[in-house]
């Protein structure tokens, strides 16, 4: 049971452990409230402050703890050392405690926790260390948090104590970012740590840093720099990466093969032949007449085109017996695509011989041969230095082509209008996906470099986003070429 002896007991043990003026206490007298620095409330030691006293050694754990009514303890700018005693959890009535200009080391006990009582706590100044525990929230009452100037680690939590008007921190080890709890304190309670963000003038570096375990962590804002990324997070970068490069490389791969799919051949070999079967007997026009084996067309076959005969083997040109070159000719022709207009697409195609022409290849032209024969015949009659001469037609069920000259000097809409030609869109997109794949590669390596070697980067993030940036401005350059 505890009363006045029992504190006279604790007294007297802490006496004999810390002594200094201590030892002028007069240890005759019966009880201790006489004795300087000790007040008493209703029979019991309510108050001890032995400031200055010159005070040292360690503090007797059991001897504190039979002090059960003291409500204030001040030991302040003694000699002290060593951990704080591990059960403190007795002093349930303790409001005060002020330890401050000491040289206790070590965490402070967690049974300092359970004082729910406390109002003013003061640690300063001491060689307290470990990180700064987030127990320090059931504390509830507290108005006084001084930490200042110990040897306190890591990040510093957040903290909710709605009554708390005094808290330092600074002058420890700290780091990381201060709590969103804590922004509205002065900065003056932070100084001398590293920590960053509001309210110091130090900004937190957004990115994620790789923590000394070995993982990412999130060297800003929130939670500070021990937040680390997941393995999920980082397998799904790899991941993502892989796959992004991979689908950038089947995207060039396709393109890379319509590109060279559309330079091989204008138009479908295959099906020029298939119609050979179907062509009919010979067509004789006004023109010259050239068939692409020099042979008379196979009679036997007839068009779907009623009483026209196709004549599917034959190009016809303009003009008393041009005949330039034949259909084979023409269809062996490397091509590439020009545009692509009302009534079809348009092909450049060069023939073995150097020939340079431009093909046009009709679509959704239901006219019989007859109708379609008098009509280009007309358009390939006219002569004017502003029209594009029309060399040649070829007519058959499946295919309607008309050759022209090839004018070398581009579309007048694009020259007006400043479009980019194919060639040069397809330049600067290789270029894009060529610097697309140069990012992922390197991020690719970064990571490799991170989880296998141990590599610690700062700005992992900021590194991304830049990537992202530098891709937006070569989508931007590209499309603005
Ligand atoms: N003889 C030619 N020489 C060089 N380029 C040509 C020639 N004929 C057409 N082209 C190119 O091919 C593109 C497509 O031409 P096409 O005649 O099929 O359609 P268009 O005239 O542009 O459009 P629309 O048929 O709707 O009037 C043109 O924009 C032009 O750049």
């Amino acid at each position: 049971v505890s009363d006045l002896n029992s504190d006279r007991a604790a007294l007297l043990a802490l006496r004999s452990a810390v002594g200094g003026r201590t030892l002028f206490w007069n240890t005759t007298l019966t009880t201790p409230c006489s004795w300087p620095g000790v007040l008493c409330e209703d029979n019991r030691v309510t108050v001890l402050r032995l400031p200055a006293a010159s005070l040292s050694g360690s503090l007797p754990g059991p001897a504190l703890s039979n002090l059960t009514a003291l409500h204030t303890l001040s030991l302040r700018l003694n000699h002290l050392s060593g951990p704080l005693p591990s059960d403190l959890s007795s002093l349930t009535q303790l409001r005060n405690l002020y330890l401050q200009g000491n040289r206790f080391s070590g965490p402070p006990p967690d049974s300092i926790f359970s004082l729910h009582a406390l109002v003013r706590l003061n640690l300063a100044s001491n060689n307290f260390s470990g990180p700064i525990a987030p127990a320090f929230n059931k504390l509830a009452r507290l108005r006084t948090l001084f930490l200042e100037n110990n040897h306190f680690a890591g990040n510093l939590p957040e903290i909710h104590l709605p009554n708390l008007d005094q808290f330092n921190v600074s002058f420890n080890d700290l780091n990381g970012s201060v709590p969103e709890g804590l922004l509205g304190r002065s900065k003056d309670s932070f100084l001398g740590t590293s920590l960053c963000g509001k309210p110091l003038d130090t900004v937190c570096a957004e990115t994620p840093a790789i923590a000394a375990g070995g993982g990412v962590a999130s060297g800003g804002g929130g939670g500070g720099g021990g937040k680390k990324l997941s393995g999920g997070a980082i397998a799904g970068i790899a991941i993502g990466s892989v796959l992004g490069l991979l689908l950038l490389l089947l995207l060039l791969f396709i393109l890379c093969r319509k590109r060279s799919g559309k330079k091989s051949r204008a138009v479908d070999v295959a099906a020029f032949k298939n119609q050979e079967s179907d062509s009919s007997a010979a067509h004789k026009p006004a023109a010259a007449e050239v068939d692409s084996s020099g042979d008379v067309a196979n009679e036997n076959a007839k068009s779907n085109d009623g009483n026209a005969n196709a004549n599917a083997k034959k190009l016809v040109f303009f003009g008393s017996g041009a005949r330039l070159f034949d259909l084979e000719e023409l269809l062996r022709a490397s091509a590439e695509v020009l545009g692509k207009g009302t009534f079809g697409t348009a092909y450049k195609a060069v023939l073995e011989v150097g020939t340079v022409v431009a093909v046009k290849r009709l679509k959704d032209v239901t006219l019989s041969e007859k109708d379609f024969k008098d009509r280009i015949e007309s358009v390939g009659a006219m002569d004017h230095q502003n029209l594009v001469p029309l060399r040649a037609y070829y007519y058959s069920r499946e295919e309607k082509l008309l050759v022209y000259d090839y004018m070398p000097m581009g579309s007048l809409s694009a020259l007006l209008h400043g479009h980019s030609s194919p060639l040069q869109f397809f330049v600067n997109f290789f270029i894009l996906s060529y610097y697309l794949v140069f990012i992922y590669i390197v991020d690719a390596l970064l990571l490799f470099a991170h989880l296998h070697c141990g590599v610690e980067f700062v700005g992992f993030k900021k590194m991304w986003m830049l990537d992202c940036l530098n891709c937006t401005a070569v989508i931007v350059l590209a499309n603005t070429n």
